[in-house]
């Protein structure tokens, strides 16, 4: 992962890397946030074989992203893998620093469900605008972000493993998933992330204007006034990017000695 100092892997340089996405799945939040729910995009179409718009719109959108290249990297994993076709133009291969079995390690399933069940009726209002199109667009983007912030885990495992083989290959040998969790959480780092993220979607998600606010200090503009609730970007992380993030970690570990 080039972000995260490609040979030089090191924990404070993927910590880094998922500071940043940070900020882009903040945002893509915030667009799609923009939307109502807009219900018809999510519908069966006979149009698209009894698939719905967006999932017709995320399997065009890999289709194209696999032509170009963009799976060719371990932490960026489709939602729809089967028959995707090749890449079309030369790619550049990035230093081999994870197992070959890395590959093998998915949790967008489950990406998926949360997404579609749990989150988007907690960051989107009822209601319909007819911009089923930019709907579609704006979900694959968000799904895409979130899919590669919480794969970058299979990173995060691997630095981790290097930097303590012995306290991690004995629970690898063992299958012992429950220990591998607690060995490679970290409850002090994810506090500060759920924080941090809360405080950039009030951050982010405030109108900024010219004039002065009268009373009101710069960053400080009421959670109501926010497009996406910040406790929202707080939830997401504790109860689902963090713990899928965990998932990829064990899944990768678990084949690390193959
Ligand atoms: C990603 C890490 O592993 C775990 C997952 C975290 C996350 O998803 O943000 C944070 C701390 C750890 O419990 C890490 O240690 O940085």
């Amino acid at each position: 992962m080039d972000a995260a100092g490609g040979e030089q892997l090191s924990l404070a340089a993927v910590r880094d890397a998922l500071v940043r996405l940070e900020d882009s799945v903040v945002f893509a939040l915030l667009e799609r946030a923009m939307h109502p729910r807009n219900a018809p995009a999510y519908a069966p179409a006979a149009a698209g074989e009894g698939r719905s718009l967006v999932e017709f719109f995320v399997r065009e959108a890999e289709a194209l992203n696999a032509k170009a290249g963009h799976y060719q990297k371990p932490e960026n994993v489709p939602f729809f893998a089967q028959d995707l076709p090749s890449p079309l133009f030369p790619t550049k291969s990035s230093p081999k620093v994870l197992h070959p079995l890395a590959s093998l390690v998915t949790v967008n399933d489950a990406i998926w469900k949360m997404y579609f069940n749990e989150l988007l009726p907690l960051f989107t209002v009822d209601g319909d605008d007819g911009s089923y199109a930019e709907t579609a667009a704006l979900d694959f983007a968000c799904l895409q972000v979130l899919s590669r912030r919480i794969h970058i885990g299979k990173y995060v495992a691997e630095v981790k493993f290097k930097d303590a083989p012995q306290d991690y290959s004995p629970l690898i040998q063992a299958k012992d998933s429950n220990s591998l969790m607690d060995l490679l959480t970290f409850k002090a780092v994810e506090e500060k992330v759920k924080k941090r993220v809360e405080k950039k979607a009030r951050t982010f998600g405030q109108d900024v204007t010219l004039e002065d606010n009268a009373g009101k200090q710069e960053g400080t503009s009421g959670d109501s006034e926010c497009k996406v609730d910040p406790t929202v970007l707080s939830k997401l992380y504790d109860q689902w990017v963090m713990p899928l993030t965990k998932d990829v970690e064990v899944e990768y570990l678990l084949r690390r000695l193959d």
